[in-house]
């Protein structure tokens, strides 16, 4: 048994688009510690969605190899993929997509009806602090409110990684601080191992590591001794 939850070796994913060929990743290697909080950094186009998406199991790399646990997703059909996806991985993206016409505890409760063993949706929600506004609808929500509400749909099915592609890019700072204290919440009550995608530099300071992406590599990477408060944040 390995204590990583990810193992890469050489992942390569090159799009091919006419002519042209875009080198989205060339050989990462990567290993992610269980429960570790990873921010991924680095200017736009440089792979870092690319990864994600991989990971997350949404992509295929074309070629290298990748391991989720003892799992090697490079040797999934799309069918197995869809599978590792509903049982594993939590998203959070930049925008929420949430239902306007469904409540928030109605959001997270869509997707407890379709899981193995989830949290009930209060639960969930008062997990990123929201049990008071459980009954409200998106559009009575902050944008801060809302992307809690989409931090609860991605946990309540007790995934073992949070994949996070920008979540505070649409909010401003304080809100955007509450949304990234929801996910060091979630990942201390939980354990969920969390990588997030940021433009934003100042959250570095509250990983266990830092990746920084140059044209599709790994330029360099930071572990720091010390996650930074919540509170110390500021952008
Ligand atoms: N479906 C696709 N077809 C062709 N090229 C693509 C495709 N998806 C991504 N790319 C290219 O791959 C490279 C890496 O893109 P990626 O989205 O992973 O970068 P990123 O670091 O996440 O950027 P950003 O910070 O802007 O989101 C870019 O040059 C991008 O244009």
């Amino acid at each position: 048994m390995t204590s990583s939850v990810f193992t890469a070796n050489a992942l390569t994913k090159t799009y091919i688009s006419g002519e042209m060929q875009v080198h989205a990743l060339t050989n990462v290697d990567l290993e992610i510690a269980e429960k570790e909080v990873v921010v991924l950094l680095g200017p736009s186009g440089s792979g870092k969605t690319t990864l994600l998406n991989i990971m997350g199991g949404l992509d295929h790399p074309t070629s290298g190899r990748l391991f989720f646990r003892d799992l090697e997703l490079t040797r999934l059909d799309d069918r197995e993929l869809t599978s590792y996806r509903r049982q594993h991985v939590g998203f959070v993206f930049q925008f929420y997509n949430l239902v306007p016409s469904l409540t928030a505890y109605e959001n997270v409760a869509l997707v407890t009806e379709i899981a193995d063993r989830p949290m009930r949706p209060d639960e969930a929600l008062s997990l990123v602090g929201l049990e008071a506004r459980m009954h409200n609808f998106p559009a009575q929500l902050s944008g801060g409110e809302q992307q809690r509400v989409a931090i609860a749909r991605a946990i309540a099915k007790r995934p073992a990684v949070l994949l996070c592609d920008e979540p505070t890019g649409a909010l401003d700072s304080k809100t955007g601080i509450r949304v990234i204290e929801a996910l060091l919440g979630v990942n201390r009550q939980l354990g969920t191992t969390t990588l997030i995608i940021t433009h934003n530099a100042s959250i570095q300071t509250v990983a266990d590591r830092v990746l920084f992406f140059t044209d599709g590599r790994i330029s360099s990477e930071r572990r720091n001794e010390k996650r930074a408060a919540t509170a110390e944040l500021a952008w």
